[in-house]
């Protein structure tokens, strides 16, 4: 695992030493916006227009942030417009692989062997992690964005002309709550799961681990009165706190000890996983096998040995409760 540095690649684990033993995340660099006409987004500069075969995304099974961007696709409905293709789940000294060394699959663009080459094909000097996932534009040749939070947004509406899909996953009247709940489930879960498994400090462990589980504790209580996280329907913010607990179980108790509970312990919790992974096409973005393998295989500093637990028994597939909330 490591990084580019001018474009060249630096095999380097992440530097938390000056931060007190505390990880944090870098932003992602790739800032653009595909949007239905062209026009710029929010961020960076215009010219990406959403059109049918024109983008690519490079996603890893494993990984939480990646896999919110599958979802939607699968979601909106969007597979025969914007192709996608996964890396292999093993992250060593090299970064991201296409595979298929273990279970991944060849880069279908450029026959690359690296995640990195592909960075580097958009800015030969990059600085910066190689993060997954990634939108290629075959069309400008070049990285549209490496930011998860705003691919869903893109495919949530940009694609509009290409899907028969008209659910609003972020919605006008819920925008203000869902940012607010997104925030909390952003610093305290999503990224809290990593904060406790690639702390260097007792004290930085610590500190993610409680703050991990009062937003679980809330993220319950809040569950036991309503059936999603905002509103009467799904949303964004309930797709992103998912792809976190479908992992939570089997990986992230063990692998990266947060082991006050599970979320088989939690009634509401779990449930609410159940109720997404039920949802139509879902089950089919959960890749346990490249879960397991990636965190455990990859992560040397925190698994030596690299053997991969058999367990746990996961219960995703039993009918949930949560259409008792009318
Ligand atoms: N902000 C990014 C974060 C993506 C991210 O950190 N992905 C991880 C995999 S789960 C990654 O590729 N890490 C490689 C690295 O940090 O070098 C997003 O949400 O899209």
């Amino acid at each position: 695992m490591g990084l580019l540095v001018d474009g060249e690649w630096v095999d380097q684990w992440y530097d938390t030493e000056k931060h007190g033993g505390r990880f944090v995340r870098e932003s992602a660099q790739f800032r653009n916006w595909i949007t239905a006409d062209g026009s710029a987004g929010p961020d960076g500069e215009g010219g990406f227009k959403a059109e049918s075969g024109r983008y690519h995304i490079y996603f890893s099974y494993a990984c939480p942030w990646a896999h919110r961007t599958l979802i939607f696709r699968k979601l909106k409905q969007l597979e025969d417009v914007i192709s996608a293709s996964p890396v292999d789940p093993d992250m060593l000294e090299n970064g991201w692989e296409f595979g298929p060394e273990s279970d991944g699959t060849a880069d279908p663009l450029f026959g690359k062997r690296f995640l990195r080459e592909i960075y580097t094909q958009a800015d030969p000097k990059y600085t910066g992690r190689v993060t997954v996932p990634v939108v290629w534009d075959k069309v400008r040749e070049t990285i549209v964005t490496n930011e998860s939070a705003e691919i869903i947004r893109m495919l949530n509406t940009a694609f509009q002309e290409f899907t028969p899909v008209e659910t609003d996953y972020y919605p006008a009247e819920l925008r203000q709550d869902i940012d607010e709940i997104n925030e909390q489930v952003y610093h305290q879960v999503n990224n809290g799961v990593y904060r406790c498994g690639f702390a260097t400090s007792q004290t930085a462990y610590n500190e993610a681990f409680d703050n991990l589980f009062r937003a679980l504790d809330q993220l319950e209580d809040r569950l036991s009165r309503q059936r999603y996280l905002v509103g009467n329907r799904l949303t964004e913010a309930d797709w992103r706190l998912f792809t976190t607990l479908v992992r939570f179980d089997a990986v992230y108790v063990g692998h990266f000890k947060t082991n006050l509970r599970r979320i088989a312990d939690y009634p509401n919790l779990h449930n609410f996983t159940r109720e997404l992974y039920q949802v139509p096409g879902v089950a089919e973005t959960v890749n346990m096998r490249h879960i397991k393998r990636h965190y455990y295989y990859s992560h040397g500093n925190i698994n030596p040995t690299r053997i991969i637990p058999r367990g746990p028994e996961l219960d995703l597939e039993s009918p949930h409760d949560r259409d008792r909330f009318k």
